[in-house]
């Protein structure tokens, strides 16, 4: 049953973001008929509003495809999902909350990229349980800010034009990662959130971020001043060169 708060989220939530999610998922192919979409609900903006996105798309796209949260608690156990499991209740999604202890592994193991570590780790886990519970399709909520920091990291550290891509075949876990918010800038994806007020809660990272994307992050942030469609500008250079609609 759809409740009143999920009503009054969905008439807020704005036109943009339907419309580049609706975009992107249609471009690359990303939902197909009877498809059933796990979507990685960390309890932070992005993949909170990705999931409402998502519900949204469910609702208005003749595509029938079903969608369950899951959400991979790196403290072990100790993190209160409460608010997140309400919130997909009120969305009419299952909800997967699955505990496993990343912070203490990297304490123990004393690594030396606890970001990165964590990071692999968590989407490991991710793949592993979309793969084992027969998921088709595993959703993240990465978007376009996420993808242009990343092409300038693989650049100026890796020598590689590289970067995060709208839909990918994992043949591991013979699963395929989406992105649907591949087209949005964070900035849209933060106001959009505050204006539908999506209970914001995820497990606090001990470890802080990671200096280098933060660092390109603001340097993105700097060139956005001076040319405020600069993120858009990137988007269509991206789908010229890297994100081909071949999938
Ligand atoms: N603990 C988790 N449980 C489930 N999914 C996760 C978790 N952490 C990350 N993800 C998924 O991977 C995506 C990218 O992870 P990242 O750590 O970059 O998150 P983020 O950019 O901070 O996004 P968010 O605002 O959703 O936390 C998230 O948007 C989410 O879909």
């Amino acid at each position: 049953m759809i409740c009143f708060y999920l009503v009054m989220r969905m008439v807020f939530l704005p036109e943009q973001i339907k419309h580049a999610v609706g975009e992107a998922v249609c471009a690359y192919s990303m939902i197909e008929d009877g498809d059933n979409v796990l979507v990685g609900l960390s309890g932070g903006k992005d993949s909170t509003l990705l999931l409402l996105a998502l519900k949204h798309l469910q609702q208005v796209s003749p595509t029938k495809f079903s969608i369950t949260a899951l959400t991979v608690d790196p403290t072990g156990g100790n993190f209160d999902a409460l608010e997140l499991r309400d919130f997909c209740k009120s969305l009419d999604i299952p909800h997967i909350y699955y505990p496993y202890p990343i912070f203490e592994i990297i304490k123990l193991r004393n690594e030396s990229s606890p970001c990165s570590f964590c990071a692999n780790m968590r989407r490991g886990i991710l793949s592993g349980i979309a793969h084992e519970k027969g998921f088709a399709k595993l959703a993240l909520g990465h978007h376009l800010t996420d993808a242009i920091v990343t092409l300038m990291l693989n650049m100026f550290y890796s020598g590689r034009f590289h970067t995060l891509q709208p839909k990918t075949w994992q043949s591991r876990t013979q699963t395929w990662v989406i992105r649907p918010l591949i087209y949005l800038p964070e900035k849209e994806i933060l106001s959009a959130a505050s204006l539908v007020k999506i209970p914001l809660s995820s497990p606090k990272c001990p470890y802080g971020d990671n200096t280098k994307r933060k660092f390109m992050k603001e340097l993105l942030n700097e060139i956005t001043k001076e040319a405020p469609q600069g993120e858009y500008s990137a988007l269509t250079a991206l789908k010229r060169a890297l994100w081909t609609t071949s999938h």
